[in-house]
């Protein structure tokens, strides 16, 4: 199963099995198999060298119970020195090692994990919400991050040196070995009581925590419709409910963890006692010597330290393995689809919906076979009542949507959304101001612009004035905490960068609606200017836009009912002549047209 078949609910991006989530891991693993090896390697060899000054110290012990001379304690001791030398050495490459192995493969999985979120398709990312994306590519990647910088170094290290002090422990006889192994089942009861209850507790803080950023990201994103309609009360009350979720669930997780940590002592208790008791008996049966049976003793009680370690880390873990399902359930979400018929080269600019029809995910369908033909050059308008259709065709002509079936051609090529998206820019009504100087969101568009490049762009629009007059010209720092522009100004930079980007087809979809009726002429004009000599489709909300076009497109209910000149429309006394008589009514000035 991918993770595309399983979703966890209508609204969520999918969450990747576990057998998946591993499937994933090994390829990752198997691609960096000799940074790995030798990674382990080093480990071991720490591991090994940590081990022997115990071992000597045991021979150390008896020794000096023997009352032996001192040339004898020497290379003893010399022995000690090397061994928590090398030791010592080998720690920091093993951790380093490590350690970069999973730093490179944590920027990999976080590339890919924005580079799918960033191909996927509109219709995906506005269903699910943008909190569950961000809290994936957010708090998902800093838990793997923890996890691939801080734990598993650790575990991987602690790992090595209890397998290497267990095999020391049977070394010095067996039956010290089997009385340290007692504590390992008593660890691994630990661990099964504890583990499946943490997961689903971890998923579920995730779940809250993602539900929550869902919560702040509208409520920021809409902060002008909460204050429109006062819903700032009910929007603190649904983010106190999702904080107080959080808090809840994270307490409940620390609860358990500390019942676990209980568990552990225990299991450490039993370890030590049974190896003391083993080593006095075996002593005084005189198997062992004392020296052995401490070093035992010392073997299994530096062990605390690490084994504690692999246990309590083993939360982060398992943390970090649900956020890592979740990352590579988008990466395994299928990319927006690349249409189905040939590409090709565009022979000109022209542009041509055939036979387009589309559905938004599980909504019935709203464009039913829409068909319409822009020669190179041409501007054509696209007019209709509210939710006709028109924002839809706008968005699939410039490739954000893919049609469900039927075509989108550029001079006479079916481009895929990417290099469709070369050759069609769009302006919506809703611009984003990127923070930062005005001249770096002009150069959005086109990177190497010169400043009077950006001058001209804002000058053709007719915003050179205003830009000017900024604080610091084009330098000063507008978009989120910075200056703020009027939405006349965002809709004029957008189409500066319009003229940048010097595309051969422009879409305009409401370009100019927002603005207030006195604005609206110049906004118009503005359009005009940034769309001249391009193939130009304009979802005209203001009738003056059909006017002036070559041909009018009349949408109702996802099909084209009407379609030809202004005047010839207004002629033929049919819905666009309706449309363009209300028009007047409401806007005499508009008749000198
Ligand atoms: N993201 C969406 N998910 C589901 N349905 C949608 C979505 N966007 C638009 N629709 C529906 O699709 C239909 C066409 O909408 P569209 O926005 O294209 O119409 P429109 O003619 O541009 O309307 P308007 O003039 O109000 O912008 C409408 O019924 C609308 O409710």
């Amino acid at each position: 199963m991918t993770a595309s078949d399983q979703t966890t609910g209508p609204e969520r991006l999918p969450v990747a099995d576990a057998r998946r989530t591993w499937a994933w891991l090994r390829a990752e693993l198997r691609g960096r198999w000799r940074a790995g090896a030798l990674a382990v390697l080093v480990g071991a060899v720490g591991a090994a060298a940590s081990v022997v000054p115990v071992y000597a110290l045991g021979r150390l012990v008896d020794l000096v119970t023997e009352q032996a001379p001192g040339s004898a304690i020497v290379p003893v001791a010399a022995v000690i020195l090397v061994g928590a030398l090398v030791g010592g050495l080998a720690a920091g490459p093993g951790t380093y090692l490590i350690s970069r192995l999973c730093e490179q493969m944590l920027a990999d999985l976080r590339e890919s994990t924005v580079a799918r979120a960033l191909s996927l398709p509109v219709t995906t990312l506005e269903r699910v919400g943008k909190g569950d994306l961000l809290s994936r590519v957010s708090t998902d990647t800093a838990a793997i991050g923890k996890a691939a910088s801080n734990v598993m170094p650790t575990m991987i290290s602690a790992f090595l040196l209890v397998v290497v002090s267990v095999a020391a422990m049977a070394g010095l006889d067996w039956r010290l070995g089997l009385a340290g192994a007692v504590a390992i089942p008593l660890y691994v009861m630990a661990l099964r009581w504890y583990l499946p209850r943490a997961a689903p507790k971890y998923a579920e803080e995730r779940r809250a925590v993602a539900d929550n950023s869902q919560l702040l990201v509208e409520s920021m994103q809409g902060v002008r419709t909460v204050h429109a309609y006062r819903l700032e009360q009910r929007r603190l009350h649904g983010i106190g409910n999702a904080s107080h979720e959080v808090r809840d669930i994270s307490v409940s997780v620390f609860t358990l963890f500390t019942r676990f940590v209980g568990r552990v002592n225990r299991s450490e208790f039993f370890g030590l006692a049974a190896i003391l008791v083993t080593g006095f008996l075996l002593v005084r049966q005189g198997h062992v010597t004392v020296g052995e049976s401490a070093a035992a003793a010392v073997l299994f009680h530096r062990l605390f330290n690490p084994i504690g370690m692999l246990l309590f880390t083993f939360d982060e873990v398992q943390a970090a393995a649900a956020s890592l399902a979740r990352l590579v359930g988008v990466i395994d979400l299928a990319p927006a689809e690349e249409p189905r018929d040939g590409t090709g080269e565009p022979a000109d600019a022209s542009l041509e919906l055939a036979d387009v029809h589309f559905r938004y995910d599980g909504a019935p369908e709203v464009l039913h076979g829409v068909s319409i033909s822009l020669p190179a050059g041409s501007r054509v308008a696209l007019v209709g009542s509210t939710g006709a259709g028109k924002s839809t065709i706008a968005a699939i002509a410039a490739g954000i949507l893919t049609p469900g079936s039927g075509s989108v051609r550029v001079g006479g090529a079916a481009l895929p959304p990417g290099s469709l998206r070369e050759h069609v820019a769009i302006i919506t009504q809703e611009v984003h101001v990127f923070a930062g100087p005005l001249i770096e969101d002009l150069r959005l568009a086109r990177p190497d612009a010169s400043p009077q490049e950006a001058a001209a762009a804002l000058a053709a629009v007719g915003a050179l004035d205003w830009a000017k007059d900024l604080p610091d010209g084009l330098g000063t720092v507008v978009g989120e905490g910075g200056h703020e522009l009027t939405t006349a100004q965002v809709q004029q930079l957008a189409l500066a960068r319009l003229i940048l980007a010097d595309p051969p087809i422009a879409i305009l979809d409401e370009a100019t609606a927002e603005a207030g009726s006195l604005g609206a002429r110049k906004l118009e004009e503005s359009a005009v200017a940034a769309t001249r000599g391009r193939t130009t489709l304009i979802v005209a909300h203001r009738l003056t836009q059909a006017a002036s076009a070559d041909r009018v497109v009349v949408l109702e209910h996802g099909r084209i009912v009407e379609e030809g000149g202004h005047r010839e429309l207004v002629a033929a006394g049919g819905r666009y002549a309706e449309l363009w008589r209300a028009w007047e009514a409401r806007t005499p000035t508009s008749s000198s047209r």
